[in-house]
């Protein structure tokens, strides 16, 4: 992979990650689409049906295939959480973006889908809770962070091309 997006739901990785790999022509990867791919279900039924640890495991799994592709990988928001996944990540080398929004945003983002079955599982202060415990553990995996609030997809995909760009220099 040339470059994983991390952050929490509704951050952007899925919206950032496909035109990123737009701008970059590169192929572009989403780790929940594989997975929902390969299972055959929705995230929402994996959750009700096998539960939060068996996605975990689908998640891992998809991961450590897909990181040894070329192109541009969205994660799911918990992907970068587990110390198993941050180490498959800073294993391969690849460079980690971080995309941050404000809890306003992240709400505004979020609330209306009912896709993610966390956000349906959690009040207003659970998801907020967590997404504050996981703020370190992001950090701990990034090699860039930026930051999406009134910021449109094409302006965040601008920074992180130039930031990429630099790197390879
Ligand atoms: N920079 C942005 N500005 C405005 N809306 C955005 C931005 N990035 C994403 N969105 C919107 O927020 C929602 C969540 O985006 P998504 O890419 O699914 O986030 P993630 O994959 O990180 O959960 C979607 O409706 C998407 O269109
Ligand atoms: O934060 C999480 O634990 C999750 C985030 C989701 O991805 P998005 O961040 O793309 O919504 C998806 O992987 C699943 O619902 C679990
Ligand atoms: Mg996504």
């Amino acid at each position: 992979m040339q470059a994983v997006l991390i952050g929490f739901m509704g951050c952007g990785k899925t919206t950032v990650g496909r035109a990123l790999a737009t701008e970059l022509r590169t192929e572009h990867a989403d780790l929940d689409e594989l997975i929902v791919a390969e299972a055959g279900r929705p995230i929402t039924t994996i959750f009700a049906d096998s539960g939060e640890a068996t996605f975990r495991r689908l998640e891992r799994e998809t991961l450590r295939q897909t990181l040894a592709r070329t192109g541009v990988l969205s994660t799911g928001g918990g992907t970068a959480v587990s110390a198993a996944n941050a180490e498959l990540l800073a294993a391969s080398r690849v460079p980690v973006i971080w995309l941050t929004a404000s809890d306003q945003t992240t709400l505004a983002r979020v609330q209306n889908d009912a896709q993610r079955p966390l956000v349906n599982q959690l009040d207003v202060e659970g998801l907020l809770a967590l997404k504050h415990q996981r703020a370190p553990r992001y950090e701990q995996a990034a090699d860039l962070v930026v930051a999406t609030d009134q910021r449109t997809p094409v302006q965040i995909v601008s920074q992180i091309a130039q930031w990429l760009a630099l790197r390879t220099e």
